[in-house]
Formats: C-alpha cells, sequence, structure tokens
C-alpha cells in the first residue's frame, strides 16, 4: 500500500517536514494548510519540492464549515472553495478534505448538506478536483462516519467520495463493522492515529493526544481490515496531532511513524488471515524468552562490585580485550564496564543483553523496522555480537548464552573468580530493567519494544513523585521471560535534576528475606523506607503480626495481585543506577507500582539528605 503522512504531524518548517517524511521513505504526505501559510515556499516550489523527494501530494487539508449553511454563507463558502482549488492546481494536488461544519451557523439537515457538497463537487470537477467529507468526532450535526456517508451517497456525485479517519470513527465508540458496506470506489481517503485511552473532551484529546498507530489503545488494525475489505487502495496516511511530536526532532518522528505503518501493515495482514511472511518483507518476530546480562557502564567497577558482592554475587570473568567484569548469580549476569565514555559521570545502564532462538532473526527483524544495527565486531578477537540500538541508545544485544549451536558473549571472557567459589545467594535471574526515557522518545519506546521484540505493553501508569509525576509503562512477553519497565519522568524537567535518568536492574530473589539478611551482615545501604508505610500496610491487608513486623524490620515493601505477591526492596543509589530485589509468589504479574510513590520519596529525601553540594 502507498504511505502516507499529514505535515501536521511533525515539527519544524514545510520544507523540513517534507525533507523529513522523505527521508523516511513515504510514498505521499497531506499538505495541511496552516503549513503552506506559514511558509515562505510558494505552492509552486511546494510541488517541486514534494516531487524532488518521491512524494505526491495526496490531500490539501483542511476545508472548515462548509455545508449545511444558509444561502449568503453558501456563496462564502463557495467562492473560498475557488480560491483553495486555484492553490491546489498549484500544488498538484488533486483532492480536498472538507471536514463536517462545527459552526453555530450549521443546520440539522441532511438533504441541505447533500444538495452543497453536491454543488461543491460539481465546482471541484471542473478542475479536476474530489472532495473527501470527513466527520470530526466533535461536528455540529454530522459527527460519525456513517452519518457522512449517508449525506455522500444521497449526493451521489462521482466527485464526492468519503475520508475516513481511524481517530473519529474510534473515539466515538461506534461500530467500524459498517464501513465494510461503503463501496470501495467512495473511500477517497484514509487517514490512521491511534490514541491512549483518556476519558476526556474527544475535541481536546484529538488535538493533543494522537499517536502513531500500535502506541495508543485504539484498534486502528481492526479498522483498516474494514476499509481494505472494501476495495479501497488509496494510501493509509497518518495524521496525528500531538504536544510532543510537535516539539520532537521532525527526522525522528518520521522514522517513528514509518515503523509504525510498517508493524500496522503486518498486523493487517495477520488480521485478514496471511501470514506476515507472506504479505510483506517483515520477518516475523523473534520473541526473546529471557535476559542474557545487564551491563552497566562505570568509572571503575568498585562501588557497583561492592553491592554485587553484597548480593552474593561472584566476579566470575573478565573480558579479554575490555575493562569489562562479569559478575554472576544463577542465571542473573552483570557486567561493568569501565572502559566505556559512558559511564563517566556514574554507572548507567547502557546495554542488556536479551536471549533469543535466533539472533541474527532478531537483527533481521528489527532493521527491517528501522532500529540502527550496531557494528557486529568490536575487536578483532571478539566473538560477532548481534545487536541494535533502542529508542533511548540503550544497546540490545540479541544472545545465545553458552549454547552449543551458537557463539556466545561468554567466550569473549576469561574466568576469573572472586571470591573464589560459586556464588551462594538467592538471586537467580533478572527480573526486570526499568529504564528512563527521554520524555519527547515515550511513545517511539514502546512501539519499539512492541514490534521489535515482539513484547505486549501494558497498562499506563502515572505515578506521583515529591516533585512531579512519573509515567510509567511496561512491555513483556507473555510468560514475562522479559520484562521492560518503561518510565518518563514529567518532573521538574527543566532542573537538571539527576535522579530523572535513574535507570534500574530488578533481580529476582528466590528468599528475599535472606537477601535482604545478607545485605545487613554486609553492611550494606538499602533504601530506608519510612514507618508511616508500615502503618499503612497493616491497615490496608492482614499478614499476620510476625510478618508485618519482619517487613518492617528488613525495609521490604509489599504488593499483590489476583494471582499472587510481590516482595521487593531497594539499593542505594550509585551514580545514575540502582538494584532493585524482587520475589514474586504465585504468578504475581505487576512491578509494585503501589508502593513506587513511597519509594521515589524515599529516594528523593536521601538523595537530599546526601547531597552536600
Ligand atoms: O482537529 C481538526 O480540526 C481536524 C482537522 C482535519 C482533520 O482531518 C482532522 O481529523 C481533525
Ligand atoms: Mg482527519
Amino acid at each position: 500500500m502507498r504511505r502516507s503522512i499529514a505535515t501536521v504531524s511533525l515539527s519544524g518548517s514545510l520544507a523540513d517536514k517534507l525533507t523529513a517524511v522523505g527521508a523516511a521513505g513515504f510514498d505521499g504526505v497531506e499538505i495541511f494548510e496552516n503549513d503552506l501559510l506559514g511558509s515562505d515556499m510558494s505552492p509552486e516550489d511546494v510541488r517541486r519540492r514534494a516531487a524532488d523527494l518521491g512524494l505526491t501530494i495526496d490531500l490539501y487539508q483542511p476545508f472548515r464549515d462548509f455545508e449545511a449553511v444558509p444561502p449568503d454563507l453558501l456563496a462564502a463558502g463557495l467562492r473560498r472553495a475557488e480560491h483553495k482549488f486555484a492553490v491546489m492546481e498549484r500544488l498538484g494536488a488533486t483532492r480536498l478534505l472538507v471536514c463536517s461544519n462545527v459552526s453555530a451557523a450549521a443546520i440539522d439537515d441532511d438533504m441541505l448538506a447533500a444538495e452543497q457538497l453536491g454543488l461543491l463537487a460539481e465546482r471541484a470537477a471542473e478542475h479536476g478536483i474530489e472532495i473527501a467529507y470527513e466527520a470530526l468526532a466533535w461536528g455540529r450535526h454530522v459527527d460519525d462516519y456513517f452519518h457522512a456517508w449517508q449525506i455522500v451517497r444521497t449526493a451521489d456525485h462521482p466527485n464526492l467520495g468519503m475520508c475516513l479517519d481511524s481517530f473519529h470513527i474510534l473515539a466515538r465508540d461506534v461500530d467500524p463493522y459498517a464501513i465494510r458496506t461503503i463501496p470501495g470506489n467512495k473511500i477517497f481517503f484514509l487517514q490512521l492515529a491511534d490514541a491512549p485511552a483518556l476519558p476526556m473532551d474527544v475535541l481536546y484529546w484529538s488535538r493533543h493526544y494522537r499517536c502513531f498507530p500500535g502506541q495508543g489503545d485504539l484498534d486502528v488494525t481492526g479498522l483498516v481490515d474494514h476499509v481494505l475489505r472494501t476495495g479501497y487502495d488509496g494510501p493509509l496516511s497518518l495524521e496525528v496531532f500531538n504536544d510532543i511530536f510537535r516539539q520532537a526532532a521532525a527526522m525522528r518522528t518520521a522514522q517513528d511513524a514509518m515503523r509504525s505503518l510498517i508493524a500496522l501493515e503486518e498486523g493487517v495482514a495477520q488480521r485478514a488471515g496471511g501470514s506476515a511472511s507472506a504479505s510483506g518483507a517483515l520477518p516475523p518476530p523473534v520473541v526473546p524468552t529471557g535476559f542474557a546480562f545487564a551491563e552497566l557502564a562505570a568509572p571503575s567497577a568498585g562501588p557497583v562490585g561492592e553491592v554485587l558482592g553484597a548480593l552474593g554475587f561472584v566476579r566470575g570473568g573478565r573480558h579479554t580485550g575490555k575493562p569489562v567484569e562479569l559478575w554472576e548469580q544463577g542465571a542473573a549476569r552483570i557486567l561493568v564496564n569501565s572502559g566505556s565514555a559512558e559511564g563517566q559521570d556514574g554507572p548507567a545502564l547502557g546495554a542488556i543483553g536479551l536471549e533469543t532462538p535466533d539472533p541474527a532473526a532478531s537483527v533481521k527483524r528489527a532493521e527491517a523496522l528501522l532500529a540502527p544495527v550496531l557494528p557486529r565486531l568490536r575487536g578483532p578477537q571478539d566473538a560477532p555480537l548481534d545487536a541494535v540500538a533502542a529508542p533511548d541508545g540503550t544497546e540490545v544485544f540479541f544472545c545465545r548464552t553458552a549454547r552449543p549451536d551458537h557463539s556466545s558473549w561468554t567466550d569473549d571472557f576469561a574466568q576469573d573468580r572472586s571470591p573464589a567459589g560459586a556464588a551462594t545467594g538467592e538471586i537467580t535471574h533478572i527480573d526486570h530493567v526499568a529504564l528512563t526515557q527521554p520524555w519527547h522518545h515515550f511513545d517511539e519506546a514502546s512501539l519499539f519494544y512492541r514490534s521489535v521484540l515482539g513484547l505486549r505493553p501494558h497498562d499506563s501508569l502515572e505515578l506521583p513523585d515529591p516533585y512531579g509525576l512519573m509515567r510509567s509503562r511496561a512491555v513483556s512477553t507473555e510468560d514475562g521471560g522479559v520484562r521492560v519497565a518503561l518510565n518518563v519522568a514529567y518532573v521538574g524537567a527543566h532542573d537538571g535534576r539527576d535522579d530523572l535518568a535513574w535507570q534500574h536492574v530488578a533481580l529476582a530473589s528466590a528468599d528475599i528475606v535472606a537477601t535482604a539478611r545478607r545485605m545487613r551482615a554486609a553492611g550494606a545501604a538499602t533504601l530506608v523506607v519510612p514507618d508511616n508505610y508500615y502503618d499503612d500496610l497493616e491497615a490496608r491487608y492482614d499478614l499476620g503480626a510476625e510478618r508485618h513486623l519482619l517487613l518492617r524490620e528488613l525495609g521490604l515493601l509489599y504488593d499483590r495481585d489476583d494471582r499472587g505477591e510481590f516482595l521487593h526492596f531497594y539499593t542505594a543509589t550509585i551514580g545514575r543506577v540502582f538494584f532493585e530485589i524482587v520475589q514474586r509468589t504465585g504468578g504475581y504479574r505487576g512491578y509494585g507500582a503501589a508502593n513506587a510513590p513511597v519509594r521515589l520519596a524515599a529516594q528523593h529525601a536521601r538523595r537530599t539528605r546526601r547531597a552536600p553540594h
């Protein structure tokens, strides 16, 4: 299918937007009128620039408040239209979007609307232009697509058809199934946007919170399936009004948009019954099965090693060519890299390794979804690596650790046990990692993990922090083998607060009480949880006096869901990272979000107490 995007979806000047759309590989563009009005490019310039970039101008929009009006307004509307037709001729655009009338002057009369739209279509035909009528979800009298279709059918003019917009249809909760009854040749255009479920006024929701398909909660895939079944063969065109995308770099947003469309087409092909590979070039997702490692970049290995030692890890090896230590316990492996520039401001989580059945296939999938592929060979002696960069810059390595059928990243490490002997602790594996995302890349990141790695997004949460709000969304495999918590802080964002960029690695313990005691015995600092938390916990749950006392004494936090329980605690923060120790029982699926506000406040209090400068 042809792929298009509306200029309103991107930041910058019209010239910047066109460049970004072209660079991302789109076939066409919708010119949003405001972008043209504010541009010093003439319509002819725009036409040439688009052509040079390999783009067709698929739509000019919007033309507002035209239909179902008294005669004087009709005359003014037709006059206005003639001017727009002239601009469109200069642009080389042949399709004009007319959105349903929102003005108080509009009359609730479908026959009148049909008659006047027919008249407009007749005038448009003289210029070789087609009118695509769109029901805005907040239109004065026409606010749903089927109502708009009845008007278009009544007008019965070859130059009048429908513009369907997934947002307006899905936001109103009207049944999209009836789309199938519209003849494909009467659907002139299809606009696509997703949005997070937000109980708010629909106009405000549309103008500020739209996002690319796959980033929100609407079933855009199902809608496209309905539309394609009509025989529609025009472009799939993204039209996203979003406060953040308006500010973010256009090149990057355009690429995010393209990733969304590629993934959407795969979903539509699957919905339609074909296999994804039959439908297009996209290699199927290779779902990771677990964490191979987490890599911390640090100015020196010492402070991280101390915490890991207190948790019962042993240093199992050293990289043969770089200052990287491998710390192990059970299947939990932490690399501490003191040779990377990234860690020079204090430890930071720079990379994660994921176990996958086929690392090369994982990279192929990621590459097809526009993820930057990292060099396979880092050093002449190194085992080849399959890795890509996630949107926040985290390196994602695809691994087969110590399997006979594949080279292993562990081959680059020489055994070097310290303290001597095997790890004796209770930690079994990495439960999850929490990655703080730059605020303008949060939706991009959730789409990346969903489409590239086939992880399932969970609900978005808002967690209060003493100085703001943290938004959090987890993505995970079905069985929880890989869990990633994506966080974004809308907190004093411009105050230069360093805790906004905290990341953490959560380690699963088979006996968290023993692990907490081990930390105490080693004299390692853990996050102090206020007594008030435990008073409240006793009010919320009756866990028996003894257990409540134990939680309080060891500083353990508690949560439960309908399946099981969750116990967790936190180490002190080292640089930009800390460890969380967790124990899940009975299939608990969450991340202890109920305790996040207390954790954030405690971390903040600790930071202000400590800060000497
Ligand atoms: O918000 C609007 O006014 C608006 C304009 C044009 C569109 O295609 C649309 O979906 C919304
Ligand atoms: Mg629209």
